[in-house]
């Protein structure tokens, strides 16, 4: 288990605005648009104009990320034209199964709610189970199914705080109106329309990916992609009163053959001289993740950035 101070009082947590206002100026104080950059999407925040990055070791609370393709950052600045939107990312998010706790997991999201973030914008690479959303689709996600959550894993577990609802409804977690920038931002960019997409996302904890009849499971119940990550931080943001977009970039597709060959006639097949031919092995990679992520890394920082030029307009 992470071995982070597991304070999350709003005190404790608040302590971190002291220290990044010893190193920020004070235009990149109080972040308007947050961002959690997926595995590989830590371009998202490349272009920030007059960046800062702060390590979350120089934070009070923040674990350190384990994963390749994460960094351990927060980087701060502005986005768009004029004085600029002024924004954070999180280069490098926590994921349970790194053996953080979720309250690990979520701690950034809280900082971010104190620092004054309306809206965030969290990212993921993760796979397909819908062949209508092929490698390299952004998906815009407008629900998710948490296994986890249902089973008695879910970062709001503990005594009800005060200032937190103690049943949170869900209904509305994926803010319609963010939903809807993010296709207003794609049409200013020109983008095609098979860039987008939109879809349900499943988390489950990981590190496995998908057995093939979790994949055909997970299908069956309405995800559209699969994940280790995202829900956490969307129950704090939405506990916090933050508006939430979530775009998961598709990076694979998980393996859900329709059926399975008989091993049996395969071999009586080739005893009796007609092999079959040969079924192909596919497997995923965390590499050929990575390299998606590359790949497509600009469109997502474009797509993102137009956003939160269009909520800058929007006050
Ligand atoms: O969700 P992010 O952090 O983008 O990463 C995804 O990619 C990793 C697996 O390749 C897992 O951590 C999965 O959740
Ligand atoms: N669980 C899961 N997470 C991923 N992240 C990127 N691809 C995948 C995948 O296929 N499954």
């Amino acid at each position: 288990m992470s071995t982070v101070h597991e304070d999350t009082s709003l005190e404790f947590i608040a302590s971190n605005l002291d220290i990044l206002a010893t190193i920020l100026p004070e235009r990149l104080l109080k972040p308007q648009v947050g961002i959690v950059c997926g595995s590989g999407l830590s371009t998202l925040a490349a272009s920030f104009r007059e960046r800062i990055e702060v390590p979350y070791s120089s934070l009070k609370g923040f674990g350190i990320s384990t994963v390749h393709g994460h960094k351990s950052a927060l980087a701060f600045g502005l986005v768009g034209p004029g004085d600029g939107v002024p924004v954070v990312a999180m280069l490098g998010r926590f994921h349970a199964y790194e053996g953080h706790s979720l309250s690990t997991v979520v701690y950034p999201v809280r900082v971010m709610a104190r620092l004054g973030v309306k809206d965030i914008i969290i990212t993921n690479a993760a796979g397909s189970l819908d062949p209508a959303l092929p490698v390299g689709t952004i998906v815009s996600i407008r629900d998710h199914l948490a296994l986890p959550n249902l089973t008695g894993f879910n970062p709001l577990l503990g005594p009800a705080k005060p200032q937190y609802p103690r049943f949170l409804p869900l209904s509305t977690a994926y803010s319609h109106s963010l939903r809807r920038t993010v296709f207003l931002a794609a049409h200013e960019l020109g983008l095609p329309s098979s860039t987008l997409g939109e879809g349900t996302y499943a988390w489950v904890s990981g590190p496995t990916y998908e057995s093939p009849a979790e994949g055909r499971f997970l299908r069956a119940a309405g995800a559209s992609v699969v994940g280790m990550s995202t829900v956490p931080e969307v129950l704090a943001a939405k506990e916090e009163g933050i508006e939430v977009c979530v775009l998961s970039l598709v990076t694979n597709f998980v393996v859900v053959p329709d059926g399975y060959r008989s091993v049996r006639e395969e071999v009586e097949a080739e005893l009796a001289g007609r092999p079959l031919p040969p079924v192909p092995q596919v497997e995923v990679s965390h590499e050929e993740v990575l390299a998606i992520g590359k790949e497509k890394g600009e469109v997502m920082r474009s797509l993102v950035e137009k956003m939160i030029e269009l909520l800058g307009k929007s006050g």
